[in-house]
């Protein structure tokens, strides 16, 4: 399979008179999880949205196998990007919600034939839990023949044992795909992922070791020591 490369640079966002982002750079290859941790309101879900190209900045360069794509989301086999709110159509059933996402039937089935799914299949997206619909918006992303997944807050709402299984599922795409999360279940991003990138005072910066999360006041003490 080939290996593909995503790389996020030189990002600047201001809000008001406050730099969010300065100069960030921010890189992901196929067959990678990158783990994308920061405190409320640091900018992370800003990041994401600037990558994908649906919030526009004053400055950013986003190279996917060194060619330069002003706004990524465009282009269907590039990337695509789970937002921290709910995306599926509340009073439509989830059959047909499958149907409509995705073209190819094979892909359907996989969605279809999923053990938590199958079983909801009848039922509105307005009738499942939370964490339910989490899994299947998941589940939906997966299948889509795109180079790089960007995840914001992937585990939220979702049980300890759907949170396992998301990672194995992550983890079984990595031959095709790369994906960079943010969740504030630090614990599972740091479970899952091959690289840490701390989101702070408008930088990335690489965690080599879950310690340094403490020092950056990311964790509260007691944590890693
Ligand atoms: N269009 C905007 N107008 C005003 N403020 C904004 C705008 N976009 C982002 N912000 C502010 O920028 C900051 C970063 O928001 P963002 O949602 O990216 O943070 P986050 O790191 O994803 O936070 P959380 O972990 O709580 O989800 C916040 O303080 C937010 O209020």
């Amino acid at each position: 399979m080939p290996k593909h490369q995503l790389e996020a640079d030189s990002i600047r966002y201001q809000v008001g008179n406050r730099q969010l982002l300065t100069d960030v750079y921010l890189h992901c290859e196929t067959g990678e999880i990158v783990g994308l941790l920061g405190r409320n309101g640091c900018g992370k879900t800003t990041l994401l949205q600037i990558i994908f190209g649906t919030k526009a900045t004053e400055n950013k360069h986003i190279r996917i196998d060194n060619q330069v794509y002003p706004e990524p989301y465009k282009h269907q086999t590039l990337m695509a990007y789970l937002p921290q709110q709910d995306f599926l159509p509340k009073n439509i059933r989830l059959t047909k919600i499958i149907d409509l996402y995705l073209p190819a039937p094979k892909k359907r089935e996989v969605v279809k034939q999923d053990i938590r799914i199958q079983k909801h299949l009848h039922k509105r997206a307005d009738e499942l839990s939370k964490g339910e619909r989490r899994y299947l918006e998941l589940l939906l992303l997966l299948q889509l023949d795109v180079k790089f997944l960007l995840l914001d807050e992937p585990f939220s709402g979702v049980e300890p044992l759907y949170v396992e299984h998301i990672e194995m599922l992550l983890q079984s795409h990595l031959s095709t795909k790369g994906f960079i999360i943010t969740d504030h279940d630090y614990r599972s991003v740091l479970r899952v992922s091959r690289r840490i990138i701390l989101l702070a005072d408008g930088y990335c910066r690489p965690i080599t070791h879950e310690a340094e999360l403490l020092r950056w006041g990311y964790v509260p003490a007691g944590k890693f020591s």
